[in-house]
């Protein structure tokens, strides 16, 4: 008979013996997926309507906005949205469209109320008349390479059961500590579940960056059928997943770059993500604290000493060492050229952010709002938005 202790024991070794495989996974796939662009003729790709929603300004807004007039791809449409015609980003927009007359270009204001999710109304008035079969939705702050939109597209028209493209979400070199952590962050932990996930085919999409067929999403009900979630990337993929398609990722990573990034920024972003993951799937908060490498460490030296005797102290030696070393590992293949910090920095960065994100979980149980901008977004279980109020 074995007794409790031992029964979670194993568990305890199953679990994170199954993270060390994500580990291995994330980095096989990232080394094969990433930085190898699509092999296809760009002048063969169909056109594509890029949706840019613009909330506020950042130094950067105008280089990503700019990055866009410049993309390579043949036909392009750029339609730029925004809340309120208030909106500072509203004349950067015009002075690229006078700097660039030849680039199809277009500004939408007040968006069209189809769901509660604000991003969704706000882009919803572009989607409406976009008219290219594939489509864009691209964050104020990316900055995209010229060939990033061709390639998404090729990645897509490769395979007729591809409908969704996503780019790994990471950073464009920035100077500063905060910027430096949420590059560790995106670089390491985020991108082993997304390389991992994409690798297994989980529905775990980020929005930040994507390209889909229209007709697929028409299929599946269009912006009307997402706009009642605050998630509406993880929607937009079960949708099309349930439907019998595919989702891949691009060769290139999103390269985010706002440049007024501070912890407190990167934080309370991370933790609304926490919070949207909890509500659309509880269960996640079994794994998700347990994951890291501290936390995961302490699990596997427990449970090898309880099973076998083993002392603690060299396992968890040697698990962190193991981590660490393969998350400098997919680091360097997110990154493809030189970091922007030493292996030292790299070391206390990781340290720091392994250490702090017990704290944005505790944070975003304590607290039933979604703070989005200028919003707070209260979310049912599920994921549908149940109110929106401004503050
Ligand atoms: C037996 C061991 C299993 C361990 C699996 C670990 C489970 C995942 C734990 C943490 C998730 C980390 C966060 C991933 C980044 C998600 C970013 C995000 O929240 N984006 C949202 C905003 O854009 C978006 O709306 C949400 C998308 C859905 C995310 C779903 C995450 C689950 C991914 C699971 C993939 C790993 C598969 C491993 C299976 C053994
Ligand atoms: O109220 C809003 C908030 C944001 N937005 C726009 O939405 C985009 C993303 O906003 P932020 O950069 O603040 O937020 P995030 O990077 O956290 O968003 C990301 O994660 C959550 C997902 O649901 C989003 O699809 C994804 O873009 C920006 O382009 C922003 O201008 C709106 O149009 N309206």
């Amino acid at each position: 008979v074995v007794d409790a202790g031992s029964c979670l024991a194993i568990l305890g070794v199953i679990f994170v013996g199954a993270l060390y495989c994500l580990h291995i996974i994330g980095l096989c796939y990232g080394k094969h997926r990433l930085h190898h662009p699509a092999p296809l003729d760009s002048s063969t790709l169909p056109g594509v309507s890029v949706i840019k929603p613009i909330v506020g300004i950042d130094d950067n807004l105008s280089k990503n906005l700019e990055s866009l007039f410049t993309s390579r791809h043949p036909q392009l449409e750029l339609l730029f949205c925004f809340e309120s015609s208030d909106e500072p980003g509203i004349e950067v927009v015009q002075t690229l469209m006078e700097k660039f007359p030849n680039v199809d270009s277009k500004v939408f204001i007040g968006g069209i109320k189809v769901g509660l999710n604000p991003k969704v109304n706000n882009m919803a008035a572009a989607y409406a008349v976009a008219k290219y079969p594939l489509v864009a939705i691209n964050d104020s702050g990316i900055y995209m390479r010229p060939d990033a939109i061709s390639d998404m597209a090729a990645t897509i028209m490769q395979d007729d059961k591809m409908a969704l493209v996503t780019q790994i979400p990471f950073c464009e070199d920035r100077t500063g500590f905060a910027a430096a952590f949420e590059h560790v962050y995106f670089g390491t932990s985020h991108a082993r579940i997304y390389l991992a996930g994409n690798c297994l085919r989980f529905n775990c999409p980020t929005g930040m960056s994507s390209m889909f067929r229209k007709e697929v999403l028409d299929q599946c009900g269009g912006f009307e059928a997402i706009g009642e979630y605050l998630a509406e990337d993880y929607f937009i993929g079960k949708k099309m997943t349930e439907l019998g398609y595919k989702s891949g990722i691009s060769a290139h990573p999103a390269l985010q770059n706002v440049s007024s990034v501070t912890f407190n920024a990167f934080f309370n972003r991370v933790g609304r993500w926490f919070k949207l993951r909890l509500s659309m799937m509880p269960q996640i908060v079994l794994v998700e604290p347990f994951q890291d490498c501290f936390p995961s460490g302490t699990i596997i030296s427990y449970s090898l000493h309880y099973l076998f005797g083993i002392d603690i102290i060299p396992i968890f030696t040697l698990h962190v060492i193991f981590w660490i070393t393969v998350d400098f590992m997919v680091l360097n293949i997110m990154q493809n050229t030189p970091l922007p910090f030493s292996i030292l920095e790299f070391i206390v960065l990781w340290t720091l952010r392994e250490l702090s994100f017990p704290i944005i979980f505790v944070k975003a149980v304590m607290d039933s709002g979604i703070r989005w901008r200028n919003k707070v977004i209260i979310v049912n279980w599920g994921g549908k938005i149940k109110s929106v109020s401004y503050v």
